[in-house]
């Protein structure tokens, strides 16, 4: 298979095209709440323009100045406004004059353009900072349902890199089109002041201009769609490799991630290349055009001059001017016509994160427990992920208040899923969920939340302190605080022996921890909150039996306190659970504490037996555990619960 067979995974954002005239009237009403600030960019663009003409009229003037003395049979010299010098002046005086209003214009064209820069400048930094603000927090408030059919590095893109493309529309569409509207307006208007058979004569191949930047704005729209999603898939490459670094260089598998990365970039840039191909096609044609523009300028131009018919200065000269700042200008449309596409693509990327419905949210008027004691009951619950592939088929139970429960089960049983439905990570297919009497879909989502204290399969740490990562959910509390939650969760010993201790900086995602010691820190995050419920996903599964102990004894503290839910696959932590649920193949198989279990000699006996006949093979006879009775050699079906357990979190 081809490395970009591989990598080919559908990205379902992008299937259906969202209509370009929805899309650019979302944009526009974007731009419409930045109206005062696009409104002074045009402003002073547009007076920058002006100033320009302005400068060709006074320019031409020079010119006429200079004729008139060359020449007196030339045509008098047209002042502006009707300003004539006086008579007795001279030459070198009417030319000081004119050079002296022109370096005016100058100096003020340049003030204006600078106000310009800042303001328009400011404006792009208001726009991406307010719409990356609004994506980041609808991705924070997504169900996982929504990441589960997302490429992480797509949505990464479309924060960091769409949210600019989409700000281009603002300052690179709506500005530059109104101060290019505004421009030619001002063009046409002194062409025609000045000649209107030769402003007609001279504009006639501008209809061309025109449909030509409208067939590349649809060419274009399909290249960059497809230009973004090559984006994605090349950071997807990075950061996969990057992330999965140990699995590349264990498998000694850098050559070919490096071939896969290098195709990935080469996939962007042909792609890139056939943007480009259309936009160095569009640009010559549109070029011809004007030119012919200045050759009809030149021919019937000159012929208007020579008559006496047009001034040379403030005539003809201004006039080729005004016919060049029109080409600019016209030019101008063809990287709107670019800005656009880039922007219709990139705002159906990010209005497609902004429109994702929130499927796991809080009600309007949210119903709240009298006492928050913690105490689960399920009734019928179901779940599926894949519609009509169920994970859990009606599960019943009840987790007491202040009880310690154990959920077991093999590999791929739906504990996790189970515990990704009490914290409501998602919603039941089917069934209720009710936690101190009160529906979790009725409850407040943040202050369900609150209630909950939750150790991941996964370990995620943030590259940040010791300190500030135990603090994570309660970032008021006291070093005390956090130095007894780090004793409590048995990992004060080695964050002592660190060199800066609870100062210590943690590598990104914890890489400079072991995966026993990042447990330990996520269990004091937990713990710190004093949460009334407990959630650990296999948090003792990383770390030696002397540790797992001594967390054992801190679990046991808070028996009756809080309600405490561990899944585990090892017998050692769960017989100490007030009652353990084993799930098979998404339903609950067995209910009872560890010796009812030990007694039903059903899926929990056979994974105790072969738990204690492995322990069997390592440890002297002395040191077996106290169910040792219930040992003996495994039966035929007593592998049915591996230990091994999958690194995903939900
Ligand atoms: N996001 C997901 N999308 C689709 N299927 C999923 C998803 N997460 C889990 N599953 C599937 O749901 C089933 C239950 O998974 P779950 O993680 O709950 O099992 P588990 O008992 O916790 O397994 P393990 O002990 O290996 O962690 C598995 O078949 C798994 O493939």
């Amino acid at each position: 298979m081809s490395p970009a067979a591989v990598d080919s995974r559908p990205n379902t954002a992008n299937e259906a095209q969202a209509p370009a005239r929805h899309l650019v009237l979302r944009l526009l009403g974007l731009a419409w709440r930045y109206r005062k600030k696009c409104l002074a960019v045009v402003f002073l663009n547009g007076f920058v323009a002006i100033l320009g003409l302005v400068g060709f009229q006074l320019t031409g003037l020079g010119i006429d100045v200079l004729r008139k003395a060359v020449d007196p049979a030339a045509p008098a010299v047209r002042w502006p406004l009707g300003y004539a010098p006086p008579e007795s002046w001279s030459l070198v005086a009417e030319l000081s004059t004119v050079a002296v209003m022109m370096a005016l214009m100058a100096v003020l064209s340049l003030a204006i353009k600078y106000w310009a820069a800042i303001v328009s400048a400011q404006l792009s930094q208001q726009i991406v900072i307010q719409l990356r603000t609004e994506v980041y927090d609808k991705l924070q408030r997504l169900s996982f349902r929504y990441f589960d059919d997302h490429d992480s590095s797509s949505l990464i893109n479309r924060v960091a890199g769409d949210v600019q493309a989409i700000r281009q529309f603002v300052d690179g569409v709506v500005i530059k089109c109104l101060v290019v509207v505004i421009t030619l307006a001002v063009c046409i208007v002194y062409m025609l002041r000045l000649n209107v058979g030769l402003t007609i004569a001279c504009l006639a191949t501008t209809p061309l201009l025109w449909w030509g930047a409208i067939w590349f704005a649809r060419v274009s729209r399909e290249q960059y769609l497809e230009a973004s999603k090559l984006g994605d898939e090349m950071v997807r490459v990075l950061s996969e490799n990057v992330q999965g670094i140990q699995v590349v260089k264990g498998f000694a598998a850098e050559e070919g991630q490096i071939e896969r990365f290098a195709e990935a970039n080469r996939r962007i840039v042909e792609h890139k290349f056939g943007i480009f191909w259309s936009l160095s096609l569009y640009q010559p044609i549109m070029g011809i055009l004007t030119q012919i523009n200045m050759l009809v300028l030149i021919g019937y131009g000159s012929y208007l001059t020579i008559r006496g018919e047009l001034p040379l200065g403030t005539g003809l000269f201004v006039f080729a001017n005004l016919l060049h700042e029109f080409a600019n200008q016209v030019g101008h449309v063809t990287n709107i016509a670019n800005s656009i596409q880039s922007s219709l693509t990139a705002s159906e990327r990010v209005f497609e994160i902004l429109d994702a419905p929130l499927e796991v949210d809080s009600p309007a008027s949210p119903q709240q427990p009298v006492q928050v004691r913690g105490e689960y009951v399920l009734e019928q619950v179901s779940f599926e992920y894949v519609p009509g592939k169920p994970v859990l088929k009606e599960i019943n139970l009840r987790i007491g208040s202040g009880q310690m429960v154990g959920i077991t089960g093999e590999t791929g049983a739906g504990k996790t899923t189970l515990l990704a439905l009490l914290t409501r990570f998602h919603d039941p297919t089917s069934g209720r969920i009710l936690l101190d009497g009160v529906d979790l879909k009725a409850w407040d989502l943040p202050l369900l939340r609150r209630q909950i204290g939750m150790v991941f399969q996964e370990s995620f740490l943030f590259s940040n302190t010791v300190s500030n990562n135990i603090a994570f959910g309660k970032p008021s509390a006291t070093l005390d605080e956090i130095e007894f939650a780090a004793r409590q969760a048995a990992a004060e010993e080695f964050i002592s022996a660190m060199p800066g201790q609870y100062q210590n900086v943690v590598g990104e995602y914890g890489t400079n921890l072991s995966g026993g010691q990042k447990q330990r820190i996520s269990l004091a995050r937990a713990l710190i909150l004093r949460p009334p419920v407990l959630i650990l996903d296999d948090a003792t599964a990383a770390v030696d039996s002397e540790t797992e102990h001594a967390i054992q004894q801190t679990l046991d503290r808070l028996r009756g306190e809080r309600t405490v839910i561990l899944v585990s696959s090892r017998v050692s932590t769960l017989r100490h659970a007030d009652q353990i649920f084993v799930l098979n193949a998404g339903m609950l198989a067995e209910t009872g504490n560890h010796q009812e279990l030990m007694q039903k000699h059903g899926h929990y006996f056979q994974m105790a037996q072969l738990q204690a006949w492995e322990q069997t093979l390592t440890e002297p006879e002395d040191s077996l555990p106290e169910d040792r009775e219930a040992s003996s050699w495994p039966s035929a079906q007593g592998a049915a619960f591996p230990q091994t357990k999958g690194i995903r979190n939900v």
